[in-house]
């Protein structure tokens, strides 16, 4: 933390001579800690928009656009440097009123324009040097439940405890967080999801019951308890593998050879939300009848297929955009596979791998080391051959097929009618997947090759 005890040293572009107009919250959190802040929130008693048009006018013409009208007045001004600065009224016109309505001690801070003066009534600086997020009253998560979930977002964001009696109160207030609405979750819970320590606050949030609030699928999973085969259940099992994924995508030098690690750090924030989703919720669904228990009781985890479709309706609940939710849904759907092709594997079985999980491919097998990884105990490379498979598949599929996939079939359905003389039909697709995954397996490097192997194909199947 800077060495900031009762003044702020403020951005350029907040200083105009305005006394009784305060930066407020986030930001002011942000620049105590050092952090650049994402954006700036100021209030003024009275005429927010005739603030936000003299600040306007500071900064050199910056617009002013309006987003919220009445007791939601909101106006944003937009720099010519592209700086965002949201002005709203104070609450009830009062800047004490106003810090007591928000969220956490550490952001219901606010700093003079005028001077840079911090006014911290609840004394936030405190929790700041104490790394701590503390509530501002439990009212006021009652109020607004998202702050459940952002007291968990802003822990893991800053690297900061939450207050032992603020824990208690998420404990008691979680199920409040089914009235709050999917797209503000959303925000906190991508937010989370970027940060290398998010699976402990998913840990923390499995103890206080926000996890199973939030997504009530995961409490069968807690409820199942260990069986002769897994020594943990499957909800700490699914935490475990969450926290070793996360290792995985924010550590991969540390776990995963070198062409892997590479292409894993440049995994693009979607594919890794999509990834960590699917590894949250791989196991819901109904239960598989393959786990059934020598008591009759259902053990362990839930049915692929199921699971996938009860993940697209949790995701849609929690407004995740379509391409995230449909690749989660895809790799708890094929997350079994790299286990199978690993106890019956074949070159052709592999081909087959390739084709089907395609471009998925890469997460699939993450999403595999890592389930391995979260099971009892958890294994490493050298001692597993099931870890050490699926590493090396990854290894493969990033440096050979990866690019075989982008280059053109070896024979398209014309083939099939001008060297075959066959009729066009759904017979087709089977055999040019096939001529496909014999490519993907190495085993046909060109057209005369490919139309040799189709005639024996042919010839078999009559
Ligand atoms: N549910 C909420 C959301 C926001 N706030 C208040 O509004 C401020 C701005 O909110 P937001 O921009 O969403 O978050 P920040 O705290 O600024 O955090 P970040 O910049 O990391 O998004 C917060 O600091 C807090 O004072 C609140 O009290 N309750």
């Amino acid at each position: 933390m800077q060495p900031v005890d009762k003044y702020l040293k403020l951005p350029r572009h907040l200083l105009p001579p305005a006394p009784d107009a305060y930066l407020v919250g986030g930001a002011v959190r942000d620049l105590a800690l050092g952090r650049q802040p994402a954006d700036y929130d100021v209030a003024v008693p009275g005429d927010a928009q005739r603030f936000a048009r003299f600040l306007a006018d500071r900064a050199g013409g910056g617009r002013v656009v309006e987003l919220g009208r009445e007791a939601f007045a909101l106006y944003r001004v937009v720099s010519a440097t592209g700086v965002w600065i949201d002005i709203t009224p104070l609450q009830q016109n009062d800047l004490e009123t106003d810090l007591h309505t928000r969220d956490f001690t550490i952001n219901a801070l606010a700093c003079r324009l005028d001077s840079g003066e911090i006014i911290d009534p609840l004394a936030g600086m405190k929790d700041l040097q104490r790394r701590m997020v503390r509530m501002v009253s439990a009212a006021n998560l009652q109020n607004d439940p998202v702050r459940l979930l952002r007291a968990h977002r802003l822990a893991a964001v800053l690297d900061f405890q939450i207050a032992p009696a603020t824990d208690r109160a998420i404990h008691r207030y979680a199920h409040l967080i089914r009235n709050a609405a999917g797209e503000r979750i959303w925000t906190e819970l991508q937010s989370m999801l970027d940060c290398p320590t998010a699976a402990d606050r998913v840990r923390a949030m499995a103890d206080d019951g926000l996890l199973t609030a939030l997504l009530p699928e995961l409490t069968p999973l807690r409820d199942c308890g260990p069986d002769r085969h897994h020594a943990y259940d499957a909800l700490t099992h699914t935490l475990k593998a969450f926290k070793a994924l996360e290792e995985l995508l924010f550590k991969p030098a540390q776990q995963l050879p070198p062409a892997a690690a590479d292409f894993v750090a440049g995994l693009a924030p979607p594919a890794r939300h999509a990834l960590q989703l699917a590894m949250l919720l791989h196991d819901i669904g109904k239960p598989d009848s393959r786990a059934k228990g020598p008591d009759g009781a259902y053990h362990y985890h839930g049915h692929a297929a199921s699971g996938a479709q009860l993940a697209d309706s949790v995701l849609r609940r929690l407004r995740a955009p379509n391409r995230i939710r449909n690749a989660a849904c895809f790799l708890i759907r094929h997350h079994q596979r790299p286990l199978h092709l690993f106890l019956n594997y074949s070159t052709r079985a592999e081909g087959r791998f390739f084709r089907v999980c395609g471009a998925q491919t890469p997460s699939i097998l993450l999403h595999a080391i890592a389930d391995t990884m979260g099971k009892k105990p958890p294994p490493t490379p050298a001692q597993d051959p099931l870890q050490a498979f699926l590493s090396d598949r990854l290894t493969h599929y990033v440096t050979e097929i990866q690019h075989r996939r982008r280059e053109p079939p070896l024979l398209t359905g014309r083939d099939l009618i001008d060297h075959f003389g066959l009729k066009p039909s759904a017979r087709f697709a089977q055999l040019l997947d096939a001529v496909e995954e014999a490519r993907l397996a190495g085993q046909l490097r060109d057209k005369p090759s490919a139309l040799r192997w189709m005639k024996a194909l042919l010839n078999n199947q009559h």
